[in-house]
C-alpha cells in the first residue's frame, strides 16, 4: 500500500488506535471482487472472506457497500456466511445494496428493499430504441429490480460507446425522474434518492462510530469519500482508500492510501489487524 501524503499516513495511524470503535466499509466490484467482463460471474477475491473474518475481532463493523443488488452481492460474496464468522465474534457485517436502497446484516439477515422507482419500467421501454439508435443494440442489459445498468464492457470499443451513450441514456434518464450513474464501462439508471454516502452516515448515527474506513475504486464511491471529509470535520478517524485500476481514476485524488486493486484491498485490511495486534502487545 502507497500512502498519497503525510496526512494520509498520520490518519491510518490514528485509525489503528480507534479500530475498536471503527467501521470499516467496502465497496463490492473492483474491490472486494476483480472487474471480469461477465458481471454474473464477479465472485468476490478468494482471500477476502478470511481477511473479514480476521477484521471482526479488529473493528466496531464491517460493511459492505454496493451498486449490486444486495441478494447478488450475498450470492456473489458468499456474505452470509462470513455474517455467521461475525455472528460468532460478536461483530456485525452489513450490506448496503443499490446504493444505499437495499439493506441485509448478519443480525437481520432479511434484505429490506423498496418498491422500483415509478419511471423504472417506461425507462426500460423505451431503452432499446435509444441503444439500436446508438448503434448499442448489442450493449448487455442488467435488470437490477432498482435499476438498469448499461454495460459497454463487451462491445467493440467500450470506451468509446460508452460515450456515445452517455448524453443518451442522460436525457432518457431525466426524462423518466431517474438518477444516471456512471461506473467502468457501465451507465446505470437508478431510483434517485440514495448514495454511498447516506449509508456512510447512518452507520456512524446507529452504531456511535469513532471512525470510518471506506475502499472503492469507482465514481459510485465518490460520495463514500466525501461523507469522510465531513467525519473529519467532526473529529472522527477516517481513511480514504482508492482500489486503482486502468481503467478509473476519480478516487485518486481524494485518497489517503492506494492499493491495487482487490489484491491490495485484501492486503491492507490484514496489515490493519496485524498493525492492531502489534499496538495492543
Ligand atoms: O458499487 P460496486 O460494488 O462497485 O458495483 C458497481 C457495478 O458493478 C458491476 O459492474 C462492474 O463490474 C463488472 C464485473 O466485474 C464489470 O463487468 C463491469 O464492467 C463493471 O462496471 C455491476 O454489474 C453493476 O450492477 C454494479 O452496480
Amino acid at each position: 500500500m502507497e500512502f498519497t501524503t503525510e496526512r494520509g499516513e498520520q490518519r491510518y495511524a490514528a485509525l489503528v488506535r480507534a479500530l475498536p470503535d471503527v467501521v470499516v466499509g467496502l465497496d463490492f466490484d473492483g474491490t472486494l471482487a476483480p472487474i471480469v467482463e461477465d458481471p454474473e460471474s464477479a465472485h468476490i477475491h478468494p482471500d477476502a472472506a478470511a481477511a473479514l473474518l480476521e477484521l471482526a475481532d479488529q473493528v466496531l463493523a464491517v460493511a459492505v457497500i454496493t451498486g449490486r443488488p444486495a441478494r447478488q452481492v450475498l450470492d456473489l460474496g458468499g456474505l452470509e456466511e462470513v455474517g455467521r464468522g461475525f455472528a460468532e465474534r460478536g461483530c456485525e457485517l452489513f450490506v448496503f445494496g443499490q446504493y444505499g436502497h437495499e439493506r441485509w446484516s448478519s443480525s437481520s439477515t432479511r434484505v429490506v428493499s423498496p418498491r422500483p422507482p415509478d419511471g423504472l419500467a417506461a425507462f426500460e421501454r423505451d431503452l432499446p430504441a435509444v441503444l439500436r439508435r446508438h448503434d448499442a443494440a448489442e450493449a448487455w442489459v442488467e435488470e437490477k429490480g432498482l435499476a438498469v445498468a448499461v454495460h459497454t464492457r463487451r462491445l467493440p470499443d467500450a470506451k468509446e460507446a460508452f460515450e456515445r451513450l452517455l448524453p443518451a441514456l442522460r436525457e432518457l434518464a431525466r426524462a423518466h425522474d431517474l438518477t444516471l450513474e456512471p461506473g467502468r464501462n457501465v451507465i446505470e439508471v437508478r431510483s434517485p434518492g440514495a448514495h454511498k454516502g447516506q449509508a456512510v452516515d447512518r452507520l456512524v448515527e446507529e452504531l456511535d462510530a469513532q471512525g470510518f474506513a471506506f475502499a472503492g475504486d469507482d465514481l459510485g464511491d465518490l460520495e463514500a469519500f466525501e461523507a469522510l471529509g465531513r467525519l473529519d470535520d467532526r473529529g472522527l478517524s477516517t481513511l480514504r482508500v482508492c482500489s486503482a485500476s486502468d481503467e478509473e481514476s476519480a478516487l485518486l485524488p481524494h485518497a489517503d492510501v492506494v492499493v491495487h486493486g482487490p489484491d491490495g484491498v485484501v492486503e491492507l485490511l490484514r496489515q490493519l489487524v496485524a498493525d492492531a495486534g502489534t499496538r495492543r502487545d
